[in-house]
Formats: structure tokens, sequence, C-alpha cells
């Protein structure tokens, strides 16, 4: 693919205001952004907030591994570079639906540090909320759940580059919140979450 950089490409401001959209919605646009290993628990916390959050009235939107390497993202392996572009494009398409007004739950192993906090600095640039919850599991108890079975076929080396086995996680340093999910029940866990959007304004009432 060649590269070609946008130029003389202006952002077109309407006269609905995104403060517009949140009144609107009775909520604040944000980006949950959960990280972690395969199969810590990231789809299934991130599914169980979003019932929770729905149930509220409030307009919450999943953005899933799996899903988005399925449509958008079905050219990208997982090699360091694709899945920086997975990120970047996955970034992107959360702050739109943050400008939206919607609550983005997003579930990616997103295993580089880097191209977490270039996520959040795009964020952070555009005054829209960004909070990385790290469901953080040992290896072991991730590779003990094996929900779909890879991590078998990553030992048996039938998977090259899978994390936690033969490709890095970098850890966050200093995530809005950490989440044991082998330590702690998934209703606890999405208390969590919630206490935290609370506190955030994210839920204003
Ligand atoms: N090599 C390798 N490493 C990690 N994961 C792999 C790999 N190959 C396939 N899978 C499956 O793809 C899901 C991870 O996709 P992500 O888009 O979240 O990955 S990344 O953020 O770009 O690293 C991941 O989903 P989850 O298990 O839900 O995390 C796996 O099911
Ligand atoms: N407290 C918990 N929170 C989240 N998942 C849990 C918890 N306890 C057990 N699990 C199980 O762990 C597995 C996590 O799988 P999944 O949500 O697909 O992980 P990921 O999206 O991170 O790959 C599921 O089978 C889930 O039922």
């Amino acid at each position: 693919m060649t590269e070609q950089k946008a130029t003389n490409v202006f952002w077109h401001e309407g006269e609905v205001t995104r403060a517009d959209r949140n009144k609107l919605l009775g909520q604040k646009g944000a980006t949950i952004w959960f990280t972690g290993l395969s199969g810590s628990g990231k789809s299934t916390v991130a599914v169980a907030l979003e019932k929770a959050l729905h149930a509220q009235g409030r307009l919450v939107y999943r953005l899933d591994g799996d899903n988005v390497r399925l449509g958008i993202n079905k050219n990208l392996g997982f090699s360091a570079e694709d899945r920086a572009e997975n990120i970047r494009r996955i970034g992107e398409i959360a702050k739109l639906f943050v400008d939206a007004g919607v609550i983005v739950l997003s579930s990616f192993v997103s295993p580089y540090r880097a191209d977490r906090d270039t996520v959040r600095e795009l964020h952070v640039a555009g005054e829209m909320d960004f909070i990385e919850a790290y469901v953080d599991v040992p290896l072991a108890e991730a590779e003990k759940r094996d929900p779909k079975g890879l991590y078998k076929k990553a030992r048996a080396g039938q998977i090259k580059n899978f994390t936690g086995i033969d490709d890095p996680y970098e850890a966050p340093t200093a995530p809005e919140i950490v989440l044991p999910s082998h330590e702690m029940s998934l209703e606890d866990e999405v208390e969590a979450m919630l206490a935290l959007l609370k506190d955030r304004d994210i839920l204003p009432f």
C-alpha cells in the first residue's frame, strides 16, 4: 500500500457540538480501554458492563478484537507493525464514537505500551476521557482457561507470535483501574467499573 499523507485537508466543524450531544444523551462519551492477555477476561467484563450500562439507559458500544479483525482490520496480522496499525485505527474509531457521545468499551490485547499511549494521547488532545482498564491475570491462569484453545495451538507451534508465549505483553504502568479477574468476581468487576465511571463524571446522574 502506498502511504499517502492527507494534505490540504481541514476538520469541518458543525453547529451541533459534542457538548450538545452529551447533554441530549445525559452522559459523557468516553473510551474504556480493556487490555490484557488473551483469555484474561476483557470481552467477558466488557459484555457484562455493556449490559449493566444499557440497563441504566446509557448509550454504549463495544469494539472487540475478534469482531474488528473480521471487518475493518481484516488485512492485519499479529506482527508488531500490524498490531500498532490495528490499535491506531481502533483508537481513531473510538474517538469518533466518543465525539458522538457514546461510551465505548474496547477489548483488545493491545500488548504494546506505546500503542496504548498513542490512543490515550489522541483522546487527551481531543479533551476526551480515556480509561485504561488492565485485566491482570497470570499467564498460567489465562492458559488454564484457554477459552478458544489458542494457547494449546501456540504451545504446539501452530500459532506464531502468540502474546504471552512467543510475543511480549507490556503491562500498563499507570492504568486507571486494575481488574485481577482470577481473584475478583465478574459482578465485583462490573461494580468497580461503574463506580469509576461515576467518579469520573462519565455517568453524571
Ligand atoms: N498471535 C496472536 N496473539 C494474540 N492474539 C491472537 C493471536 N492470533 C490470534 N489471536 C486472537 O486474536 C485476538 C487478539 O486480537 P487483538 O486485535 O486484540 O490483538 S492486538 O491488540 O492487535 O494485539 C485474541 O482475542 P482475545 O482472546 O479475545 O484477546 C485471540 O483470540
Ligand atoms: N472474574 C472473571 N472475569 C472475567 N472472566 C472470567 C472471570 N472468571 C472467569 N472468567 C472466564 O475467563 C474467560 C475469559 O475469556 P474472554 O473474556 O474471552 O477473555 P479475553 O477477551 O481477554 O480474551 C471466560 O471463559 C470467562 O468466563
